[in-house]
């Protein structure tokens, strides 16, 4: 070993041993945290997102936003597990992308809880089964998921944060050679994401039989078992069920992003940037819509998602699920909820959380 890599790796060990002082003192100051919160509630969203800011704001280099970022999800998840173990329901089974995304912000040092359907996350936080749960409410090019508004409209939990997951497609088999694959195992919206590069890159594709799954983590199981087919999913899926991988990032669309929403019971405190989501409706005047929107614009507060959805309780009647920057705390928000309390038929407050 030559002298200078020799003096380098014993200045990064002086500094491992500063690193684990420093973070086992963290720690300790989380549990101690951990013991005067009298409510229970461990998790503070808002608390979270100020120290993730603060460090990307003061990130000297060279390590990229994106990874400081990583470090400290890790660091907060373990720091919070030891105040109390948390438990997170998901849309599963293990390998989906919605996993990905509780992993995302929660960090490792969680109980996962794989649910059949998003009505069972609902219901598993409902039960107090799990302390929070991850559901999918939007994707970039697929639009919205209905089941989950239509959830949201009818739960009594609260939507504690967002997630925003950038969709990365993998073409993974037991063996790399793409002209061997006879067969795809894959999610049917997973499918369209893809349609163009698997027209481009397997020219047998006339030949290759596309099985539909239940989810991308059934498609990785089911390639696991079978020698000559191969599945679309996630790197991790991948990993899972020990899948080699034939070529990464497939989809059509790179900027093919999901977003989730965490749910939960508490009610989240002011971050400095937030967003509150709401479902309002109106009678069927003309310029009802006009009406409850009116007093948003009149308050200075910004409209990020307007989206309609019938109410199930009348035909024709909608219901409208809106996201608006800023938290319910802030006084032009709450004037603005205040006004449109008085004029809409009806408004639900879903949880005001820190904006991604
Ligand atoms: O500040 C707190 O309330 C803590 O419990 C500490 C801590 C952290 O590790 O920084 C951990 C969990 C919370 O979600 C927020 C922050």
């Amino acid at each position: 070993m030559s002298e200078e890599l020799k003096q380098l790796r014993n200045q990064i060990d002086a500094i491992d041993n500063e690193l684990l002082q420093l973070i086992s003192k963290r720690a300790g100051l989380a549990q101690q945290i951990g013991k005067i919160k009298k409510s229970g509630i461990i998790y503070r969203p808002e608390r979270e997102a100020q120290i993730l800011t603060r460090m990307q704001e003061h990130n000297p280099g060279p390590i990229g936003n994106k990874h400081i970022k990583q470090l400290f999800i890790e660091i907060m998840s373990v720091c919070r597990a030891l105040e109390k173990p948390m438990s997170v329901a998901y849309l599963g089974p293990s390998g989906t992308f919605s996993e990905d995304a509780a992993l995302k912000r929660f960090g490792s040092a969680i109980t996962t809880i794989a649910c059949d359907s998003i009505d069972e996350v609902f219901r598993a936080v409902e039960t107090d089964t799990a302390n929070y749960g991850v559901v999918p409410v939007e994707n970039s090019t697929e639009g919205a998921v209905g089941r989950t508004m239509d959830l949201l409209l009818q739960t009594s939990l609260i939507i504690c944060g967002e997630i925003q997951l950038a969709i990365h497609q993998f073409l993974m088999a037991q063996q790399t050679e793409l002209t061997q694959i006879n067969k795809i195992y894959t999610h049917p919206q997973s499918f369209a994401q893809c349609h163009q590069w698997l027209r481009i890159n397997l020219p047998q594709i006339s030949d290759i039989a596309f099985v539909p799954t239940a989810s991308n983590a059934d498609a990785a199981q089911q390639a696991s078992i079978d020698k000559h087919a191969a599945a679309i999913a996630s790197q991790r899926a991948a990993e899972l069920f020990g899948l080699s991988i034939c070529a990464e990032n497939i989809e059509d669309d790179p900027k093919n992003t999901t977003r989730f929403l965490i749910i939960g019971k508490q009610t989240v405190d002011i971050s400095g940037k937030d967003k509150t989501s709401l479902i309002m409706s109106t009678n069927n005047r003309s310029g009802a819509i006009y009406t409850l929107l009116k007093p948003l614009a009149q308050h200075g507060v910004s409209m990020s998602r307007l989206e309609s959805r019938p109410s199930r309780t009348g035909l024709w009647q909608y219901v409208f699920f809106v996201d608006i920057e800023g938290h319910q705390q802030n006084e032009n928000v709450a004037t603005a909820l205040a006004e449109l309390r008085d004029k809409a038929a009806f408004l639900k407050i879903l949880g005001s959380y820190p904006a991604t």
